[in-house]
């Protein structure tokens, strides 16, 4: 699949200046402002001493100078710390609140994302007494209704009717993480759930959830949170078009929607992506108020500083029987013609080399389709005297094996997990080293995101990418829209790759068809 030529789209005023966050350094948490000493404590506790740069921006437009007056678009690149950077200041924020109700509401693509946001919101909210709830379809609607709506206590002998008590149900969570899917059901039929106290909107992997309509969340969630009282609003339309506007444009009024008849703040929203969208009709559906956009330097897409990309050139050899990969280009060069090699077969083959050189890293194996995934990995455990755990992570599976893997993998009880792009956004799993591209990846987005599984923290890690020899100058192509010029080719050592080959030859290796 070729990277399609789109017609270039002008960019919104507002995102031709945005704000530098590399310029911002780490900030030990001692040296935060009003940073709750209770929240200090668990960071501490979750191993974290200092605040990452996104961190700090992030936080100096919230709850420093900025106090949230504008909406924020943050594109920095994976594994710099976005979650915390939104997840901080809300809990900070909410944690002088007096009453339980749903007041942040963050909304993320997949399952997997979502426990894992959950996990972070959960280390840090109860420590200033705010609870977190998660509607992602893990359990039954009625296990997820129960976690989320408090019941009243019902007075012993007296028949309520459960229409008359709609209204007295309250949120038993100050923070929801959702996917749409169940974020609809919930807004649907869940009695008690309500929208409109939202305080925090986080749309993360922006540019990914805004591709998907999901029975029209977002144009739901933004009705539901907008105020019933139109004299505030009367060109509601006007509003759209801020999004298009400079600084200039007419700016939404502070108070948005009442509670319980007092006046409430607007709903603040932020959106996060490593490769955040610049097209003008995909951010209007967010409707931002007054946005503020937040870099990593100046290129739109930013690799980790420590990743190192490699590619393995797979050269066509004329002769029939053997293909090359990071062999002596001399060897090859000579004989780029046409073949008949049995490429599905003698591929993987290179792979295994690359896995048995890296040895015990972690190290994730994407490739073009769920199909593709099973077979790979059905073969990859074929090979007889492998001895690596590899396993299988894809969008086929049910929820139930793919968190098992995923824990699995987590706990270093699997060290390769070959995976469709259900792994690509945003999972983060710790010490993952290598990443390898066994079907060069067609868009430089899915690149930066599957790539951005390793050299995750300021941690080195490295991308290996399979090309077959015609797909090379793409792939060049490709990766400079990241500012990356030079990939360097990586040699597998033709010695593991000749006693791989013997092994095939003499029936050891058993390759199902
Ligand atoms: N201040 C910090 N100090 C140390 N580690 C941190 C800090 N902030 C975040 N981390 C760790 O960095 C890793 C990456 O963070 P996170 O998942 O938020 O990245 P991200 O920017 O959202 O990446 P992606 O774009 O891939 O979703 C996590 O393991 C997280 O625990």
């Amino acid at each position: 699949m070729g990277e399609v030529k789109k017609k270039s789209i002008p960019i919104l005023p507002w995102m031709r200046s945005p704000i530098d966050v590399s310029l911002c350094e780490n900030c030990p948490l001692n040296l935060v402002p009003c940073l709750d000493p209770r929240l200090e404590a668990a960071l501490e506790k979750m191993g974290i001493s200092s605040l990452f740069p996104v961190q700090v921006a992030v936080w100096q437009e919230t709850v420093g100078p900025g106090a949230f007056e504008r909406d924020l678009c943050i594109n920095s690149p994976t594994g710099s710390g976005k979650t915390l950077s939104y997840a901080l200041p809300i809990v900070q924020m909410l944690s002088t609140r007096a009453v339980k109700c749903l007041r942040a509401l963050v909304v993320l693509p997949t399952r997997d994302l979502a426990l894992q946001v959950k996990e972070v919101f959960a280390a840090i909210a109860p420590a200033v007494g705010l609870t977190v709830g998660l509607a992602v379809g893990q359990s039954s609607i009625a296990d997820e209704i129960s976690e989320l709506i408090k019941r009243p206590k019902l007075e012993a002998g007296i028949c309520y009717d459960p229409d008359d008590i709609a209204y007295e149900l309250q949120s038993s969570v100050d923070i929801l993480v959702a996917t749409p899917g169940r974020l609809m059901d919930h807004i649907n039929s869940t009695k008690g759930f309500t929208l409109e106290h939202l305080c925090y909107l986080v749309v993360d992997e922006t540019d990914r959830l805004l591709r998907e309509a999901y029975q029209s969340w977002l144009p739901t969630v933004l009705q539901l949170t907008q105020s019933n009282d139109e004299s505030l609003f009367p060109y509601p339309n006007s509003f759209l078009s801020s999004t298009f506007g400079s600084l200039k444009t007419m700016r939404k009024f502070g108070v948005e929607r009442g509670f319980k008849g007092k006046s409430h703040p607007r709903l603040v929203k932020m959106v996060l992506s490593a490769t955040l969208t610049q097209d003008p009709s995909k951010l209007a559906q967010l409707s931002l108020h007054h946005p503020l956009l937040m870099t990593m330097g100046k290129k739109r897409y930013q690799l980790p500083e420590k990743l190192e990309s490699f590619k393995l050139v797979w050269y066509n050899n004329p002769y029939g029987e053997f293909t090359y990969f990071g062999l002596p280009k001399s060897i090859v060069i000579s004989n780029l013609m046409s073949s008949k090699v049995c490429e599905s077969k003698l591929r993987p083959m290179y792979l295994v080399a690359l896995l048995q050189e890296l040895g015990e890293e972690k190290c994730i194996v994407f490739t073009s389709s769920t199909e593709s995934t099973h077979r790979l990995c059905t073969l990859l455990n074929h090979f007889g005297d492998l001895s690596i755990r590899i396993k299988e992570y894809s969008g086929l599976q049910r929820q139930s094996i793919r968190s098992k893997t995923l824990k699995a993998f987590r706990d270093g009880k699997v060290q390769v997990l070959v995976s469709s792009d259900a792994m690509t956004r945003g999972m983060d799993v710790e010490g993952v080293r290598n990443v390898i591209n066994y079907d060069m990846p067609p868009y430089i987005k899915t690149y930066i995101h599957r790539a951005g599984r390793t050299a995750r923290a300021g941690q080195a890690g490295r991308c290996f990418t399979l090309l077959r020899n015609h797909e090379v100058k793409r792939f060049k192509k490709m990766l400079q829209k990241a500012d990356n010029d030079s990939v360097p080719e990586y040699s597998v050592p033709s010695s593991s790759l000749e006693s791989l080959r013997a092994a095939y030859k003499s029936g050891n290796l058993a390759l199902p068809p």
